[in-house]
């Protein structure tokens, strides 16, 4: 089959850089037959324009619900998340559609499941282009330009099923930054790369952050996936557990005032726990007085103590 060279979408409009993301209190509940599930309990979140981040988590824990509402795929139960100028729960479904269309990129798990395997990337990436030319009416950067931010320069006539595990990735990558979002979300990128294909993958996305400025957000059970973005929050529970930022491991306060203990240290001081909390200048000590079976003036064994 011969392809034609796409034809370019024209607009006014320059794509945006990156926009910020800030969830508070950000709940989602799934109705179903055997009753409500709470994936999402509370998220306090913000992340800056131009910023990129992994989420990170055991399985179950809600990344990929909160990942599904910040691409405006699901509306949210309660609380509220901002991505740009856009107030998520706020937005019909029209609004929604035109966010997924040209504010948010979304990159499926499963580089395959972002493309089609008849045409060649190419036209893969200009059929994406149409809803943002349609909708947001934005001047957009031709097909191969797109290609060569991802390091897929000279392979737009290529179909996916030609290309390499990184490359496919890769060219997923250029899929979701077709109509130049300012956020792009990326579901477990590196999830079936080799060391290399996921250095290929890394390379691509820090390129495409450094040039278009756009925030990516990144889910992952890849450890040092994390560790190479710089900042991996931890999704515990439907809430913001932990975070990571350039090797040092932080507890985080969320909006309630709670904060998670680290698993090794909530199986040592169970639900239920009575501590005396102490708190002078950076510091914050938690002393346990009780634990949850015994009477209250039974002292437990421990001390915690958080500096900042
Ligand atoms: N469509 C749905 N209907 C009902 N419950 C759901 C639905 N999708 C997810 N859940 C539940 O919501 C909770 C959070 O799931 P979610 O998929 O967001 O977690 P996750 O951290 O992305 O997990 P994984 O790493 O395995 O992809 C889980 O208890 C899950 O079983």
């Amino acid at each position: 089959m011969t392809v034609e060279p796409p034809e370019r979408p024209t607009t006014a409009e320059p794509p945006a850089g990156g926009v910020a993301v800030t969830c508070h209190r950000l709940i989602h509940i799934y109705p179903t037959g055997t009753g409500d599930v709470v994936a999402l309990s509370g998220v306090d979140l913000h992340i800056s324009p131009g910023e990129m981040l992994a989420l990170v988590g055991p399985s179950g824990s809600g990344k990929s619900t909160l990942v599904a509402i910040l691409g405006g795929l699901l509306q949210p139960s309660a609380g509220r998340v901002h991505v740009g100028d856009h107030e998520l729960s706020r937005l019909s479904s029209k609004g929604l559609a035109a966010l997924r269309g040209a504010t948010v990129g979304t990159v499926l798990q499963g580089a395959e499941r972002n493309l089609l395997p008849y045409v060649s990337l190419s036209r893969n990436v200009w059929l994406a282009q149409r809803p943002a030319a349609r909708i947001a009416g934005r001047r957009l950067d031709p097909p191969e330009a797109i290609l060569e931010l991802v390091g897929l320069g000279g392979h737009g006539a290529r179909r996916v099923g030609d290309l390499t595990p990184g490359q496919r990735q890769r060219a997923a990558l250029a899929q979701g930054l077709a109509a130049g979002p300012g956020l792009l979300l990326v579901d477990e990128p590196t999830s079936q790369l080799d060391a290399s294909g996921r250095d290929e993958v890394l390379a691509a996305m820090a390129t495409v952050n450094a040039q278009r400025g756009t925030t990516v957000v990144v889910v992952t059970h890849d450890g040092e996936v994390g560790a190479r973005l710089g900042r991996a929050v931890t999704i515990r529970d439907g809430r913001v557990g932990a975070e990571g930022r350039d090797g040092r491991d932080f507890a985080v306060v969320a909006g309630d005032g709670t904060i998670q203990l680290p698993p090794e240290t909530f199986a040592a001081f169970p639900a239920g726990t009575l501590f005396e909390v102490d708190h002078a200048d950076q510091a914050v000590t938690l002393r346990a007085v009780a634990s949850p079976s015994s009477s209250g003036d039974e002292a437990a064994s421990g001390e915690i103590r958080r500096t900042g």
